[in-house]
């Protein structure tokens, strides 16, 4: 799939803009703060519905604007399918051929994105919060369902944590809430973890060749998902359900004394290893830097195995920060037959083939020229 053209009103700082994209490479150059993160985050927008790095909608509209608003024409194999989100202060509407869509989750996997940014560089050394955030947007961008549930286990992880927060410091807790609360909780964990099993198994099945692929045949990469609560990805729901049901008995006057949910997905975490090491205690800071690329190209065959169709790469400030040796394996591995989407403050770090082959936007104080 390909992004063909991209129309922005009032979306941060531009007022309005309209732009017609290469099928291949697009690079936008610019100084800092000029507007080039802003087109990176508004297509991953009308991909996922929200924003990478904001979860506040209204940070999205234009100062001083009534609302804001994003549009696109997607390529998909079977044709043109106009895209478009707009923002007010009532809150978010999305429209897949010129419709509205009821409910986001319908929306959501139109147009697929994968995106590196810097900060996919510190996934392997960052903290698990970091890792958590890139296992549920990879996820829910192949499975819109995920989403959905995540979203009802977030509400029932609040629900639990405001009861326990109400009993803060007391010996048990006596609310038949609490419990109905906790049994809905246990549901909605064991739905999360499954899928995070399952995915990071697919993942790993891709990673793996990749990662040995630019390591010269040197690593053998693995990723272990590891859910705080000790679970085997072989247990049927019912066994993880009853598990969970145990660890939480065993940590509730732990619970108590915090006034927070200590077991669950919300603090499950990923490990990498190399070679049998685990590279966020042993890893270089190459080897750091392969796993985020292998794992960001590992997505993308995913994706184009399960949509049937490539993503879209948006590459936000990050080529320049891959070596040479890299940038020439990322990039001779989508030439071609990914979409891609550059932003850097300077050509200077970007293989000249690339620019070369490559559409150029100038991005100045919320104006893109060509
Ligand atoms: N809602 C908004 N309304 C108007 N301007 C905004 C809004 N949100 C952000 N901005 C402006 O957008 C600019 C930042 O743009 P962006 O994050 O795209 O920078 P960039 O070009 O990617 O820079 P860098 O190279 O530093 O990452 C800032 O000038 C900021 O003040």
């Amino acid at each position: 799939m390909r992004i063909d053209n991209l129309e922005l009103v009032n979306y941060r700082n531009y007022e309005t803009l309209k732009l017609d994209f290469s099928p291949e490479i697009n690079v936008f150059i610019g100084e800092n703060a000029q507007g080039k993160t802003n087109i990176m985050e508004s297509l991953y927008v009308l991909s996922m519905a929200k924003s990478h790095r904001t979860s506040n909608d209204k940070e999205l509209i234009r100062w001083d604007a009534e609302y804001g608003k994003i549009k696109a024409d997607v390529l998909r194999k079977y044709g043109k399918l106009p895209l478009e989100i707009s923002f007010s202060k009532k809150g978010k509407k999305a429209k897949v051929n010129h419709l509205e869509q009821r409910r986001l989750s319908d929306y959501i996997g139109q147009l697929n994105v994968v995106m590196f940014a810097p900060e996919d560089l510190h996934l392997v050394k960052g903290s698990p919060q970091v890792r958590r955030r890139f296992i549920d947007m990879e996820i829910g961008q192949i499975s819109p369902v995920y989403l959905h549930d995540l979203v009802n286990y977030q509400k029932l992880l609040k629900q639990r944590n405001h009861i326990l927060k109400q009993h803060y410091g007391k010996q048990a807790i006596n609310d038949v809430m609490f419990e109905v609360y906790t049994e809905q909780f246990i549901e909605a964990a064991v739905k999360i973890i499954q899928k995070r099993f399952q995915f990071m198994e697919l993942l790993q099945k891709w990673a793996e060749p990749i990662h040995h692929g630019i390591s010269r045949g040197l690593e053998k990469l693995e990723i272990r998902y590891q859910p705080i609560s000790g679970l085997k990805p072989e247990w049927t729901p019912a066994e993880m359900a009853s598990f969970l049901e145990q660890k939480l008995q065993e940590v509730k006057k732990r619970e108590l004394d915090r006034g927070v949910t200590l077991v669950g997905p919300h603090r499950d975490d990923l490990q990498f290893m190399v070679n049998g090491y685990d590279v966020q205690t042993y890893g270089s800071q190459g080897q750091q830097r392969t796993t985020a690329l292998s794992l960001k190209l590992a997505e993308i065959e995913l994706i184009k195995q399960e949509v049937g169709e490539a993503p879209v790469l948006l590459l936000d400030d990050v080529l320049s920060e891959l070596d040479d040796y890299r940038q020439s394996h990322l990039l001779n591995t989508i030439r071609g037959s990914v979409q891609t989407f550059v932003t850097t403050t300077s050509v200077e770090g970007i293989q000249h083939e690339t620019i070369q082959s490559a559409r150029l936007f100038e991005v100045s104080k919320g104006t893109v020229k060509e």
